[in-house]
């Protein structure tokens, strides 16, 4: 007993009584030689003085009150500041139980086990314990435990003697008793279980409490047959627990990203208007460059202080106090790797067609990459200051493409320009600034700053450099960013125009130092708080691209166009088209398109002559397309890049066959039983015609290999397949080769072909069985 009071102190008595502190301290000052505070330790002598002290105090007529209506009305006048607190465990249903009992064991510390610290929080688990700390009667257990012990003791020294009626045999009945009423009450609780999107069996069964037998027994009355280790949805999950008696939360994780960065949506009374963001597209030599220099010069003020015109990759005018921003790089290749990483950054595209030239294959491309990313198009017919410009025609080839000018019913707007005069320059600006209010475009410059990193590149001096478009927010010198795996503080921003700025919002681009490394052009960027966390994100992001770099990513493909419709994931399927004469690719597109059903629209995004090109693969990446080629090859850089994309490019020399192969694809019925299976590519370098025995030619094996048996052979020349065949000899010098490596030299005739030219190039390939 002595150990007991070594450590009991003044608030745990307090506590344990359900009296408050200054009770306790009062008692002791009054009785006790020193006053006490209330972390002090109490010794026996003065413990005995309270027990003596609240007993006489809180007297009951006789012990057999106690006995025969349980502790309440001892507990009552002890200690009616523990009263609502009393309440809770109450109704609990553990204090149920114990009052049920009415036990001696429960009398006086039935008002001890109540926590009273929080009135409002009770901690039940530490409440259970303590019931089974008392009825079991263990003494070793805890220091209330045997307080309680003591206490009892006292009671009985107090004057109140009866005989000591528990012999070991009925404290153990009762401890069993309580133990049963209390595993019953736990049963009866439901438990709430938590469950995210997916879980195993197991995992299940454990957060419900349950065995793994019984989980799989009901899933498997339900119809579900899973093991242990398998995963199942949270609806089957779901219904699984309330089937078994527990109450279902949704489990939400709650990501690195999602607690760093604020995607809130923006509240309309927020947002205010911003400036369009302008991308210039068109074919090569048609004056894009021309454009922006001229639209820069004529507009940015040169006398700015400090103000020295860079190059940062966008830049921003104001036409009529209104400012517009220009993405400064040409083109649709820096557009579409943009759009390729999930940036949207442009809100309007200026189409540049050459008034003199027309439309050419790159017009066609920008017309439908832009048309791809769902933005508006004003074209800007250039160089009119040329004798020759012929706007009429090319208004008419426009129409070709859907756009129709609004002169004749359509809603295009088209602008004459010079980029070298600057004619109607000034008109397509106002004509920017009109479709941009059509447009609506806002944003909340009072939130913490986002968007993309337009270029990017490694100063010698200054580190890291990049150029930023802030599309939301504004964005202030020191803040921290986070800008795909590159993270930092910004030190300095500079604006287009040269001059040190402190503070950029939306659609101002600005070029700032301060990053870790220099980050990809086309990734978002996100001002945070919290700089540790931002690295954290950057870790798990570059483990995530590492991950992504290693695994296979799923694509469309006609192998699995059937299930992916089936599984309603596809609507429509977006194909792009390249052939070797305009012919082929309208003829193709129309009985394309005509395979549409009432599940899947099929859609020529983008169709075109020439050899299927990297851009071609970019577009078919970002808009999940396949790519249909009539008697036309991709190019190495396109063949590298949709290898690494996983773009399905199917090519054809028959028009019927690409139209029943992919009817056959929507219908799941595809078939395919054989593969092409690439073997390698010779350059033809020199030809000579050998009589008896047609043209020979001299090649130089630039990859792979070429070999004799089995070997398919296409001749290929400028992106065109000129012939399809196969080999009919291949020598290495005088001899009979059976393969020729690449880096080597060989000669070759293909069989029943002479038409073979200098720089053609011999595709090698073998068909393979594809096993059922
Ligand atoms: N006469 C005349 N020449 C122009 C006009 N605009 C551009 N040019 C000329 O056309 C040529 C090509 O212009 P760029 O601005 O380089 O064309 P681009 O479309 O940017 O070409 P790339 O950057 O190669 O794709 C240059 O020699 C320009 O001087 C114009 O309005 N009138």
């Amino acid at each position: 007993m002595g150990s007991v009071g070594n450590k009991y102190r003044v608030h745990e008595v307090a506590k344990d009584f359900g009296v408050p502190t200054k009770q306790i301290t009062e008692i002791l000052t009054k009785y006790a030689e020193t006053p006490k505070n209330h972390m002090q330790v109490l010794e026996d002598r003065e413990l005995s003085l309270i027990f003596e002290y609240l007993t006489q105090h809180n007297q009951v007529s006789g012990i057999q009150v106690i006995f025969a209506e349980g502790a309440k009305p001892a507990e009552k006048k002890q200690q009616p500041a523990a009263k609502p607190a009393e309440k809770k465990p109450e109704g609990k249903g553990e204090s149920r139980s114990a009052k049920q009992e009415t036990k001696p064991v429960s009398r006086v510390p039935q008002t001890k086990v109540v926590d009273t610290r929080k009135a409002t929080a009770v901690n039940l688990d530490k409440y259970d314990e303590k019931l089974q700390d008392m009825a079991e009667g263990r003494t070793g257990g805890g220091r209330r435990a045997q307080q309680q012990t003591q206490g009892k003791e006292k009671f009985r020294n107090g004057g109140k003697r009866r005989d000591n009626g528990f012999s070991n045999k009925r404290k153990q009945e009762e401890a069993d008793r309580l133990r049963r009423l209390r595993l019953e009450v736990i049963k009866k609780t439901p438990v709430t279980v938590q469950i995210p999107d997916e879980i195993s069996v197991g995992e299940l069964a454990s957060r419900m409490k349950k065995t793994g037998a019984e989980v799989v027994k009901c899933l498997m009355k339900n119809g579900v047959m899973a093991s242990l280790s398998q995963l199942i949805d949270f609806d089957t999950a779901a219904i699984i627990a309330e089937e078994m008696g527990c109450k279902v939360e949704k489990e939400v994780v709650v990501t690195i990203e999602e607690k760093l960065i604020d995607d809130h949506k923006d509240n309309e009374k927020d947002l205010v208007p911003r400036a369009p963001v302008v991308v210039v597209m068109g074919h090569v030599d048609h004056g894009k460059t021309s454009l922006l220099d001229y639209i820069r010069n004529a507009h940015v003020a040169s006398g700015e202080a400090g103000g020295i015109t860079q190059h940062i990759g966008a830049y921003q005018v104001q036409i009529n106090g209104k400012p517009i921003t220009f993405l400064d790089t040409p083109g649709h290749e820096a557009f579409t790797s943009m759009r390729a990483r999930g940036a949207m950054v442009t809100d309007i595209a200026i189409l540049v067609v050459a008034a003199e030239d027309g439309i050419m294959p790159q017009t066609v491309e920008s017309i439908n990459h832009a048309k791809a990313a769902g933005i508006p198009i004003i074209v800007a017919i250039n160089k009119m200051d040329k004798p020759e410009a012929n706007p009429e025609r090319i208004k008419q080839q426009l129409t070709e493409y859907g756009l129709v000018c609004e002169e004749w019913g359509g809603d295009t707007i088209v602008c004459p320009i010079s980029a070298k005069t600057g004619m109607g320059v000034d008109n397509l600006l106002e004509m920017l600034t009109l479709t941009a209010e059509v447009g609506e475009l806002k944003a909340n410059p009072n939130r913490a700053a986002q968007g993309t990193v337009i270029e990017a590149r490694l100063d010698k001096g200054r580190g890291p450099v990049a150029t930023l478009l802030v599309q939301n927010g504004t964005l202030k010198q020191g803040d921290i960013i986070i800008a795909g795996t590159s993270v930092g503080r910004v030190r300095a921003m500079v604006s287009d125009k040269g001059q040190k700025i402190t503070s950029a919002g939306p659609s101002v681009p600005v070029e700032i130092t301060g990053l870790s490394e220099a980050p990809t052009a086309g990734a978002t960027f996100n001002a945070v708080a919290d700089e540790k966390l931002a690295r954290e994100l950057v870790e798990q992001r570059k483990a995530e691209e590492k991950a992504k770099a290693n695994a296979p990513v799923t694509k469309v493909s006609l192998e699995d166009l059937f299930s992916q419709i089936q599984a309603g994931e596809m609507k429509n399927l977006n194909l792009i088209v390249k052939a070797d004469v305009q012919g082929s690719v309208e003829a193709v597109k129309a009985s394309l398109e005509k395979l549409s059903n009432d599940e899947v629209r099929v859609r020529v995004i983008h169709g075109g002559v020439g050899a299927i090109n990297e851009s071609d693969v970019m577009l078919a990446s970002t808009s999940q397309a396949i790519i249909v080629g009539f008697n036309v090859r991709p190019d190495n850089a396109a063949r590298d890049s949709a290898a690494r994309a996983n773009v399905d490019m199917r090519m054809y020399r028959v028009i019927y066959d690409a139209i029943n192969e992919i009817e056959a694809a929507m219908k799941g019925m595809l078939a395919p039983k054989f593969r092409e299976v690439l073997l390698g590519h010779a350059e033809v370098r020199q030809t000579y015609k050998v009589s008896g025995v047609g043209t020979v030619a001299g090649c130089y094996v630039q990859d792979g290999k070429l070999q004799r048996k089995d070997c398919q052979v296409r001749l290929v020349r400028d992106g065109i397949v000129i012939h399809e065949g196969v080999l009919a000899s291949l020598q290495r010098f005088k001899d009979q080769a059976k393969e020729v490596l690449a880096g080597y030299e060989c000669g070759l005739t293909i069989e029943k072909f002479n038409d073979i030219k200098e720089g053609d190039i011999v595709e090698a390939f073998t068909m393979e069985e594809i096993p059922q």
